[in-house]
């Protein structure tokens, strides 16, 4: 499998702070890679290190993050933007709140598509029309006129990673998905995305709090405390026959390890 991303030793700062130490790890095309660890462990920071989203006081100080061939700290602003939403798509805890509450669904879609390629909003609509179908959402024509108050907190949240996954990215950045839902809604956000997992092969890092769906989604886990790699490999080994006390203890936390 082709090599999409790779961290080699990767050292973030914040005002001079390291709180993300010599972190590696490899994905390759179609994996998902799970991220666990306690809060504050640098599980985001990992993942903004690799949108080149630290703000201003943060910085990668040590290593490489390989993408496309382009170490991601060394490119200028422009090049990150060109790569953010296009080649690398993003999705949050909360979807819905990052959905501006005075436009419509279609409208945001067209823009968030318009803002990397020349196109049409009919072939916009055709396309995103096309992916809510193959998701199985009901009332696409509807979902597409509608505003985000007209759709529920789980809808919301389906209709961002569709939205994100409309640019075909290599790798998807999915910082705590299904955080925010019910369990109902987590099981489909979860299928969601193994679904287009599926469709487009897309590489996908998870973070999530929730062991469960790691386990239920990851083929490979990478355990983070205090910003170093505790563990990483295989789920099934990580999770069954963890080697480190800190990841035997996140797994005792949980009050079943439940597989969706
Ligand atoms: N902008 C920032 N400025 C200064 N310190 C920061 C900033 N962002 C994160 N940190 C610090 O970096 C460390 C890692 O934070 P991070 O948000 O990556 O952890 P996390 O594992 O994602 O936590 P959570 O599960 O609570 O989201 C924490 O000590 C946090 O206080």
């Amino acid at each position: 499998m082709e090599e999409i991303l790779a961290y080699q030793s990767v050292e973030v700062c914040f005002a001079g702070q390291a709180v993300v130490h010599d972190v590696s790890f490899s994905l390759h095309a179609g994996e998902i890679l799970g991220i666990v660890g306690e809060s504050g462990s640098g599980k985001s920071t990992i993942l903004k290190a690799c949108m080149g989203l630290l703000g201003n006081s943060g910085m990668v100080t040590r290593g490489d993050i390989w993408f496309q061939g382009k170490d991601i700290p060394d490119l200028s602003e422009k090049e990150l933007r060109g790569l953010r939403g296009k080649e690398i798509g993003m999705i949050f805890q909360d979807a819905g709140a990052s959905l501006c509450p005075i436009r419509t669904i279609g409208d945001q879609i067209y823009e968030s598509v318009a803002a990397h390629k020349k196109t049409k909003k009919e072939e916009v609509q055709k396309d995103a029309l096309e992916l809510f179908e193959k998701l199985h959402f009901h009332n696409t024509d509807r979902i597409w006129s509608s505003y985000p108050f007209e759709l529920s907190g789980g809808m919301n949240q389906r209709v961002g990673i569709a939205m994100a996954m409309l640019m075909q990215p290599s790798v998807l950045l999915a910082d705590e998905p299904t955080s925010a839902l019910d369990v109902a809604v987590q099981r489909q956000v979860v299928e969601e995305m193994l679904r287009l997992r599926e469709l487009f092969g897309t590489a996908m890092i998870l973070v999530s709090h929730d062991i469960g769906v790691v386990s239920a989604m990851a083929d490979t886990v990478l355990v983070l405390k205090d910003g170093q790699v505790m563990e990483y490999g295989k789920t099934a080994q990580v999770l069954q026959t963890p080697k480190s006390e800190y990841t035997q203890k996140l797994l005792k936390a949980v009050p079943r390890l439940r597989r969706i």
